[in-house]
């Protein structure tokens, strides 16, 4: 059997924070805010699988309102996430996945985020793609007060 989900993430671009995405720490003047490190694109991954086995979303299994999540390594959550699926007896089919932002320029760091992503889930690199696109300065991502991440995901149910 075959599941699909989708995830979507924002955070606010800051000063005095890492820019971490992907588990990739970017050299940046700004970074992104939120209650765990806010790693736009492993949140918006992880939320991807819980919504293909049906199982909510990061802000049910870790809440913002929790002490043990503040300033949290997304790559763990992602892995405490990859659990589930295991658990549930899904396999990784494949990944998209696209990052939306104007600066900084993201090429350089994907091969890393990719490869990353591939090892937590289990994976081939050739299972997982991630792209990103600006918004040609349009919006708040365009104007540079945030980055926004979507990503789709197909499980496969391991067959025994
Ligand atoms: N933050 C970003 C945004 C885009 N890229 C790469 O640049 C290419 C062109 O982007 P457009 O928004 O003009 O389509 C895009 O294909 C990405 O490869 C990037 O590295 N970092
Ligand atoms: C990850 C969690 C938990 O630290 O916090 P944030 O870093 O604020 O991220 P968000 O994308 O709002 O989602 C879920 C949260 O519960």
């Amino acid at each position: 059997m075959i599941r699909v989900g989708q995830g979507f993430d924002v955070h606010q671009l800051v000063e005095g924070r890492p820019c971490i995405i992907g588990g990739v720490t970017i050299p940046y003047e700004k970074g992104l805010l939120g209650h765990s490190d806010a790693d736009v694109l492993l949140h918006a991954i992880s939320d991807a699988i819980l919504g293909a086995l049906g199982q909510g979303d990061i802000g049910k299994h870790f809440p913002d309102t929790d002490a043990a999540y503040k300033d949290a390594d997304s790559v763990k959550l992602l892995e405490q996430v990859w659990q589930i699926a295991k658990r549930m007896g899904y396999k990784l089919g494949n990944i998209d996945s696209t990052i939306i932002a104007q600066k900084p320029k993201m090429a350089p760091y994907i091969p890393q985020m990719a490869e990353l992503i591939a090892n937590v889930l289990g994976a081939d690199v050739a299972q997982v793609n991630v792209k990103a696109t600006t918004t040609e300065q349009l919006g708040f991502t365009g104007r540079g007060e945030g980055i926004a991440a979507q990503s789709v995901v197909c499980l496969q149910k391991v067959v025994l």
